[in-house]
């Protein structure tokens, strides 16, 4: 176990490269993006948003220039659309094609064909699009989009960003006003972009939730994009320099935005030594550096209100309690079974593989720390799932024994270089870290 040392950067924000693709295809004008994430699933959208008429051009590694066709202007794509891995992808853009007076039709790969998009498929019928799918409501669906799309007003029956941002693309081609209310505070990347390109966007808080409303048909003019760090991606390095005894790392440049930082809240809860640094904002979304030391973690208790800022975070969130002393408790994980895989059987199966004691209590997840490194030496099915196979990585590296995974190939959906990087950090000391198969 040789220590990680150095200082590094993160991929750009999942969330906020897939919105800046889109919103660049939907504004007048040429929009420029800065450290774009080039990972499969933004580069699905990069291509479905080339179909729909956008000019997508990558300038240099991390640069692009989008020109749109303005609000309700997208064009009839030839061909079926296909999101590889990317619920983000194919959920947003259900609600730009639903309200476009265009038939498309949408696909993805074997877990995004089996992901529930009725969530998106119920709202947006509302708006006067017709969708048919195969049962469930899953993926390949064909999409007759509305002519005159009515504005929706819609209270999420899920806490689901994706879902609240179909509603209000949709409602950018709207006549009207496009009213959506969830009932807990989700990421809020489109309503920060919506601005920035120019609409009307207001919010108000209401208990946890908030009520989001939005003046429909803007003119979106195009606006320069920084995509910062993703904090997603952060967890990894963060969790791995947390557990391996002797390390101290830099992550520079991460996304701060506060409905994207629970896991932060829940590692300092558990005893982390991690600091913030440099705090600024970047394109009207807070970033700073993240510095990470390791040491001793205490068991923590997630309470469910807190599942939408880190509701990706938990498969590695998992990890980090498996080294800390005592049992840890995750409350209302249900949203995690509809994820890239059903993440709260591929959590428990990746501890429970290499030697760690994991309880599923309905929605909860409770896991039995053993107050230092796992026994690990399992082999991890990752279902096509990116963050399972990094979490699996993760393990394998504070652990007592080398973990294996069954594949790594989709850890390039949102993390491109990850091995490389996690290699250069223990390279630093001398060593080699992780290497999926
Ligand atoms: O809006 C987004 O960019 C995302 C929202 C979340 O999904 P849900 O909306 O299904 O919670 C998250 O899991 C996903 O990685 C990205
Ligand atoms: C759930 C995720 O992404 P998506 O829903 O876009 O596939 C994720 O990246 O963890």
């Amino acid at each position: 176990m040789a220590p990680l040392t150095g200082t590094i950067a993160v991929p750009g924000d999942k969330s906020i490269s897939h919105r800046a693709l889109m919103f660049g295809a939907l504004a007048v004008g040429t929009t420029r993006i800065s450290g774009l994430l080039e990972g499969e699933d933004v580069l699905r959208t990069a291509v479905a948003m080339r179909a729909l008429g956008a000019e997508v051009t990558q300038l240099a590694p991390g640069a692009w220039e989008v020109s749109g066709r303005g609000v309700g202007g997208l064009v009839e794509p030839a061909d079926v659309l296909d999101m590889g891995n990317s619920g983000t992808a194919a959920r947003l853009l259900c609600g730009l094609l639903a309200a476009h007076p265009i038939f498309s039709v949408m696909t993805g790969d074997a877990s995004l064909r089996g992901r529930p998009m009725k969530r998106v498929i119920d709202p947006l019928s509302a708006c006067g699009a017709r969708f048919a799918s195969r049962a469930g409501g899953r993926l390949p669906l064909a999409i007759e989009g509305a002519a005159e799309p009515l504005p929706l007003d819609y209270r999420l029956p899920v806490a689901s960003a994706q879902v609240k941002s179909a509603v209000l693309l949709a409602g950018l081609c709207a006549r009207g006003t496009t009213r959506v209310v969830e009932p807990e505070a989700t990421r809020d990347h489109t309503e920060n972009m919506l601005r920035h390109f120019g609409a009307t966007v207001r919010v108000a808080i209401e208990g946890h939730g908030r009520v989001i409303e939005l003046d429909g048909q803007p003119e979106l003019i195009a606006a320069p994009v920084v995509v910062p760090g993703d904090p997603s991606s952060a967890a990894f390095p963060l969790v791995a320099a947390l557990l391996v005894p002797g390390s101290a790392i830099r992550i520079g440049g991460v996304g701060l935005n506060p409905l994207r930082t629970g896991l932060f809240a829940t590692l300092l809860e558990m005893g982390a030594d991690l600091t913030f640094a440099d705090e600024r904002l970047e394109g009207g979304e807070r970033v700073g550096d993240l510095l990470v030391r390791a040491g001793a973690l205490r068991a923590v208790d997630v309470p469910a209100a807190r599942v939408p800022s880190m509701v990706d975070e938990f498969p590695i969130l998992a990890v980090a309690a498996a080294h800390a002393m005592g049992i840890s408790r995750f409350r209302g994980l249900g949203e995690l079974r509809v994820k890239e895989s059903d993440r709260l059987a591929a959590t428990a199966a990746l501890l429970t593989a290499n030697g760690i004691r994991v309880e599923i209590e309905g929605d909860d997840m409770l896991v039995h720390g053993l107050g230092g490194p796992p026994p690990g030496g399992g082999r991890v099915v990752t279902h096509m799932d990116h963050r399972i196979a990094m979490s699996a990585l993760v393990l394998g590296l504070g652990a007592r024994a080398p973990v294996v995974v069954d594949d790594g190939a989709f850890i390039e959906t949102s993390f491109p270089g990850f091995s490389d990087l996690m290699n250069g950090l223990v390279g630093n000391g001398g060593g080699s870290a992780v290497a999926p198969a």
